[in-house]
Formats: structure tokens, C-alpha cells, sequence
């Protein structure tokens, strides 16, 4: 649950549509209509602007910045960034528990407050923690920094911990496969590894040295953004539970590792929104991250989205809930068709990808080949990306499909090269000395949490990455380097 927190936290980094004023209504067919919690609902439009350009006339607009700026915790404009920040020694506010501050309507105080749950509002503390002992650890270093300064410098700090732990953590536990632990490395690293890099500095190309750190910033010729087809492959809401499992954490040893028992099991919609504030505002964060670090998360695959959401109260950009309840899986689909993101076939073309041409090139599951027939007859091209998606076969290893995998990988990339703060100015003069070295000691999001809670992971996490299931036997050391292991 750790890593379906995290990637909710990430999306609200990078993306979210501007909406128009003008509402639709979807309405649920005669025939299937008692199968759906919600007949019909109403919802706004994605707003479209005209790009003035003859071979794509429409565009739309992001209303979180796309860049690796950590503007999920720090704010996406002006207003915003005040919001969150304390005024003094560089500082973003925090309450005393450790947890987010919230206003007097139980809006938390954070840079990303739409539709938020206990978890991520979590990471979220996690992460304003960690900017403040930067903070502190600048002052320490470099007494002469005002607010201004110690806020800036933390910021680029906390924010490239974050990269990284995206790139090098994140990902490479979602894709459980050497060869992706391999290429994620190289990616931040290079091929020559971060003893070489630590040592020389990137004194190679991209590929020996990684994509960090580079001279100069490489867009390939487009301006840097994240596109549509980005956003449609990581709708992964089938990633939620159902329930959070609360676990007791208060014995006093736990050598084994045992999975602590269970206190209590809340369902999700009391996690959510202002009522799950009020309920995180009363359980002990470190018992909070135990209990979704022993939780799995759901399975990005066909029947598995869950129910609460198919009536769902959706946040405003300010955190209010809007009158209006939707059914999120259809919805979904819906904004996909809106925004004219190409079909799963066609998707899969302009990746040069090979199409499919019946359903059995898609899956061997009867059930989800039968399923796929009756909604959209034999015909292929009609096959809806989030659906063809979730049904097909999957890589071992992988927890999402190649196709999304596709976009994944492209995009990993682009975000590290095309962004002067991970190439041109990753460097001491732009982080300081001491902040850069910061950035390189850190490595995984157990760092981060060792950090701020030094017994806690000793105790209750037995695995090697935070976002594995905490009980999880740890990875095998293994002596051969990762680059003369044969790819499975
Ligand atoms: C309690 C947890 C969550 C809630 C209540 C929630 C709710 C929502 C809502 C209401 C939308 C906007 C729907 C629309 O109008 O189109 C949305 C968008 C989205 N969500 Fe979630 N979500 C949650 C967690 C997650 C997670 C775990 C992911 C995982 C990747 C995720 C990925 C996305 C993406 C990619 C979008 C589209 C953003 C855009 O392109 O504008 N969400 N979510």
C-alpha cells in the first residue's frame, strides 16, 4: 500500500486536467443500468483549448506543474507555495503529531489536497520532514542562508530525493525483473555505477555516466510535458483496497519479523477526504506505515476496481467535495474517449507495437476473452486502452502490462534528461555542497524513513525496499553484477 500511496503521491506531482464549467450527464443503458451503483452522474468536462495548430487543433491544460518539482507537498502557484510554508528557517509547516496541518475545515495544509486519503496525505508528512531536517542540516552547515535561500535549496534537495526514489526504488518494485533494476540504475547512474560516478563525477555519456547530471538538458525537439497517453496508463484506481488494515504495533520485540496482528479494518471511504484526516489525526503515523507496509495492494487487472469508487465524492481543486458522486470506472473510460487518446490497437501501433487481431492475442483467459466479445463484438479496434490494458497478459514479474510499460519507460527517461535540475545544474554551485551530498546518500525510500523513525524499520520491515510487503523475505545478494546477468 506503501507503493500504491506513492504513486497517487507522484500523480498529484505531475498531472491534473483543467476542467471546463460546463457539466455532462453519463447515463447507465436500460440493460445494464441495475448493475450499476449510480444510474447516471453528472461531471465536468476536460476543458479544450485550441492550439492553433493544423495538425493537432486541441490541446488541454495541466493544472499541476508536470516538472520533477515536489509540487505535491510544496504548492503548484504562488498562493499555493505560501500556503504551506512556515517562514522561518526555510521551513514548511507541520503539526506537532508529525501529520499534516489542516484548516478549519479539516482541509489539510498541503501543496495537492484533491482527493486525498489517510495514506498519501501521509507521504506527504513524510516528505515535509524530510525537507525540514534538510533545512536544518543547511543551516547547520551554511549559517549565513536566510529563509529564502534554505527554502530554495531544500526544495531542489527534497525534490531529487524524490526523483530518485521514483526511479531507482519505485519503478524497479513495480517491474520485478533484473533487467529493469539493471536499466533504472543506468538511468540515474550510468553503466559504470554510483562508485564510479561518486568518484569521477559524469565524466561519460548518458550511458556510462546516466542521464543525471548530463551537460545539457535534451528534449529530443519537443518541449518538455507529460502527454495524454502518460496519464491514461497510470489510471491504476484498481491498485486500491477495499479496507485498510490497521495493525497493532506495541509489542515490544518482534525478532522474527512477524506481521503484527491486525487491530482493526477501516473501510476506505472513512479513509478518504476530510473523514479520513480526522482518523489519521488519530492513529500513530509509524503504526500507519507498518500497516501499509504489511498490506498488498490490488492488481491492476479486469474485475478488480473498487466498489466504493464506483460512487465516489470527487474533490474540487481546493479540497471541497463537490456536490456530484461518479462512478470512477466509467468515467475513466470516458475521459480517455474525450480526451482522443487512442484506442488499445491503435495505442499499440504508434508505439510500433504489434496490434492484435483477436481477442486470444490479447489473453488465454476464457472468461476475459467471453467478456470482451459481448461488449465489443469481434471488433478489435473498438477495444478500449484502460480495458485492453488490464486484461493483457501480463510479464512475469510485472505488476502493470508491456503496452503501459512502453510509455513508462519513455517517459522515466524524458523527465531526468529534458530537466536543467537533473543535468546542467545538478550540481554543488545550484544544491550546495552539502545538498547534493544529501541527494547521493540517499537511496531508497527506507532511507528516508529510517531517517525519521531509526528503530521502526529495524523492527517490523524484514524485505529490502519499503514498497515490498514489509514481512517479504529480503532480495538475495547477489555476487555476479547486474549487467552480466542473463535478461529472463
Ligand atoms: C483514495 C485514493 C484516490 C482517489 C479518491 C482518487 C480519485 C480520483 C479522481 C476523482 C480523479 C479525477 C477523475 C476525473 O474527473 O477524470 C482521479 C484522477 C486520476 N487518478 Fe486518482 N484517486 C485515488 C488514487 C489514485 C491512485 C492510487 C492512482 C494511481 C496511479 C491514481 C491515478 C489517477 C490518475 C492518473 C488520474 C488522472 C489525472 C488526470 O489526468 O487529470 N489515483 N483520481
Amino acid at each position: 500500500m506503501i507503493a500504491t500511496s506513492w504513486i497517487q503521491f507522484m500523480i498529484h506531482d505531475w498531472i491534473d486536467h483543467l476542467e471546463d464549467t460546463q457539466q455532462v450527464e453519463l447515463r447507465a443503458p436500460h440493460e445494464i443500468a441495475s448493475a450499476c451503483p449510480l444510474k447516471s452522474f453528472k461531471f465536468f468536462k476536460t476543458k479544450r483549448i485550441s492550439t492553433g495548430e493544423p495538425d493537432m487543433k486541441f490541446g488541454f491544460l495541466n493544472t499541476r506543474t508536470p516538472w520533477w518539482d515536489g509540487s505535491v507537498i510544496y504548492g503548484n502557484n504562488e498562493e499555493g507555495m505560501r500556503r504551506v510554508r512556515a517562514f522561518k528557517e526555510g521551513k514548511l509547516r507541520i503539526g506537532g503529531d508529525g501529520l499534516l496541518e489542516h484548516d478549519e475545515k479539516w482541509i489539510p495544509i498541503s501543496g495537492d489536497v484533491r482527493n486525498c486519503w489517510a495514506g498519501f496525505s501521509l507521504l506527504q508528512a513524510l516528505f515535509v520532514r524530510e525537507h525540514n531536517a534538510v533545512c536544518d542540516m543547511l543551516k547547520e552547515h551554511y549559517p549565513d542562508l536566510d529563509d529564502e535561500k534554505l527554502y530554495r535549496y531544500a526544495r531542489l534537495v527534497t525534490s531529487a530525493v524524490i526523483a530518485k526514489i521514483h526511479t531507482i526504488d519505485w519503478t524497479v518494485e513495480l517491474l520485478k525483473t533484473d533487467t529493469l533494476l539493471a536499466g533504472m540504475r543506468v538511468n540515474w547512474y550510468g553503466l559504470l555505477g554510483k562508485r564510479f560516478k561518486d568518484l569521477f563525477g559524469h565524466i561519460c555519456g548518458p550511458v556510462l555516466s546516466g542521464l543525471v547530471g548530463l551537460r545539457k538538458p535534451n528534449d529530443h525537439g519537443v518541449p518538455y510535458s507529460l502527454t495524454e497517453e502518460f496519464s491514461s496508463v497510470y489510471k491504476m484506481h484498481s491498485l486500491l483496497p477495499d479496507k485498510v488494515i490497521l495493525r497493532d504495533i506495541t509489542n515490544s520485540t518482534n525478532p522474527n519479523y512477524e506481521c503484527p496482528p491486525v487491530s482493526q479494518e477501516v473501510p476506505m471511504t472513512e479513509m478518504t477526504g476530510k473523514e479520513g484526516e480526522r482518523r489519521m489525526s488519530k492513529i500513530d503515523m509509524e503504526q500507519m506505515l507498518v500497516s501499509m507496509g504489511h498490506q498488498a495492494s490490488g492488481a491492476v487487472t479486469l474485475w478488480n476496481y473498487p466498489s466504493w469508487m464506483r460512487n465516489l465524492i470527487p474533490h474540487d481543486i481546493n479540497g471541497e467535495e463537490v456536490p456530484d458522486p461518479v462512478d470512477m470506472a466509467a468515467l475513466e473510460i470516458y475521459r480517455d474517449r474525450e480526451r482522443g487518446v487512442a484506442r488499445y490497437n491503435e495505442f499499440r501501433r504508434n508505439l510500433l507495437m504489434i496490434p492484435i487481431s483477436k481477442w486470444e492475442d490479447l489473453t488465454d483467459d476464457c472468461e476475459i476473452i467471453e467478456a470482451l466479445s459481448e461488449v465489443y463484438g469481434e471488433d478489435v479496434e473498438k477495444l478500449d486502452l484502460l480495458v485492453g490494458l488490464q486484461a493483457e497478459k501480463k510479464i512475469e514479474g510485472f505488476a502493470i502490462s508491456e503496452t503501459a510499460f512502453f510509455i513508462f519507460l519513455l517517459i522515466a527517461s524524458r523527465r531526468l534528461e529534458a530537466d536543467r535540475f537533473f543535468t546542467t545544474n545538478f550540481n554543488p554551485k545550484t544544491y550546495t555542497e552539502k545538498g547534493l551530498e544529501w541527494v547521493n546518500k540517499t537511496e531508497t525510500l527506507k532511507d528516508v524513513i529510517d531517517r525519521h523513525f531509526p528503530d521502526m524499520t529495524a523492527k517490523w520491515m524484514r524485505c529490502s525496499s519499503a514498497f515490498s510487503v514489509w514481512s517479504a523475505p529480503p532480495d538475495k545478494t547477489n555476487y555476479i553484477p547486474l549487467y552480466l546477468i542473463p535478461a529472463t
